[in-house]
């Protein structure tokens, strides 16, 4: 479970402020995928970084599975760090490293020994299929696979909570639908509770269980997708409105239970 709590996030630039995120309260059940939609500049992406305190803060409190990130020291929040990984809209490798080796260093920053690291990130590699790219480096690798390049390093510490940030926007639509079933596939098997911010409806359509809508900072409204097949159902906000089109159609798992899920 995610309790995000009265969070609020200001910018000052210049002396000006902004405030991007504005007292924003959101409960995200343990093992389900959230979806963030918005327009451009709503504050999707800032509020996706409070979860992990890549972006502190300036009040309210993250809780993740009852523990108060923003109350950590940065020991104890480098240590909870681990257990969310993160994905981005343009993947965020280092080209001059193999995709193994990619994967490979998050487990060394989360001080992962040198043998086990290996094994582990093969394992990743796998769960994506693309064990067979384990030696090539991302200047060989198509959108798609490099995003599960970016999944396999974000699942390889084990995470409980998966933040994922326009994961298919630089990507074409065949693409999204794969890097999708993958993104859902992880979720139902591995009970990871995911979070994803996009402008693209048809990913929360495919994938989300809830959605939240931002406008100005603000959540201004939220609901299950279920409800959007529920008879005499509409959106109250416009964006949320935009839901009611488009289509990508996926496989979706039955989930397993979290506490008999396991990665590696
Ligand atoms: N580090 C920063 N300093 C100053 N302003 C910022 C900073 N980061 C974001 N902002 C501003 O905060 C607002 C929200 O940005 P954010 O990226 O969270 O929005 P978004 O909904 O994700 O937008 P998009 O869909 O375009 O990515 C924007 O107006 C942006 O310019």
């Amino acid at each position: 479970m995610i309790s995000i709590r009265d969070v609020s996030t200001v910018f000052t630039t210049a002396g000006q402020t902004f405030t991007a995120v504005d007292a924003v309260s959101l409960e995200i059940p343990r093992g389900s995928i959230q979806g963030i939609i918005g327009f451009s500049g709503a504050g999707k992406s800032t509020l996706l970084r409070n979860i992990n305190l890549l972006e502190r803060p300036t009040s309210g409190s993250v809780v993740v599975d009852g523990t108060d990130l923003t109350a950590l020291g940065d020991e104890d929040l480098r240590r909870e760090r681990h257990q969310i990984g993160m994905i981005f809209q343009h993947f965020n490798l280092l080209n001059n490293r193999t995709a193994l080796q990619n994967v490979e260093l998050s487990l060394k920053f989360a001080g992962v020994g040198k043998k086990d690291r290996r094994r582990r990130a093969q394992e990743a590699l796998d769960i994506v299929d693309l064990a067979d790219k384990a030696s090539s480096y991302p200047g060989r690798l198509s959108g798609g696979q490099k995003q599960r390049v970016a999944i396999a390093r974000a699942l390889a510490t084990e995470p409980k909570v998966l933040l994922c940030d326009e994961p298919t926007s630089a990507v074409d639509p065949r693409t999204t639908a794969s890097v999708l079933q993958y993104l859902s596939d992880i979720n139902a098997q591995l009970g990871i509770t995911t979070v994803i911010v996009t402008h693209e409806m048809n990913v929360i359509k495919a994938v989300a269980d809830n959605v939240a809508v931002m406008e100005d900072g603000a959540l201004v409204e939220q609901f299950d997708l279920a409800d959007l097949s529920r008879p005499g159902f509409s959106p109250a906000t416009q964006i949320g409105r935009y839901l009611i089109s488009d289509d990508i159609t996926l496989e979706r798992r039955p989930r397993v239970q979290q506490k008999e899920a396991t990665l590696v």
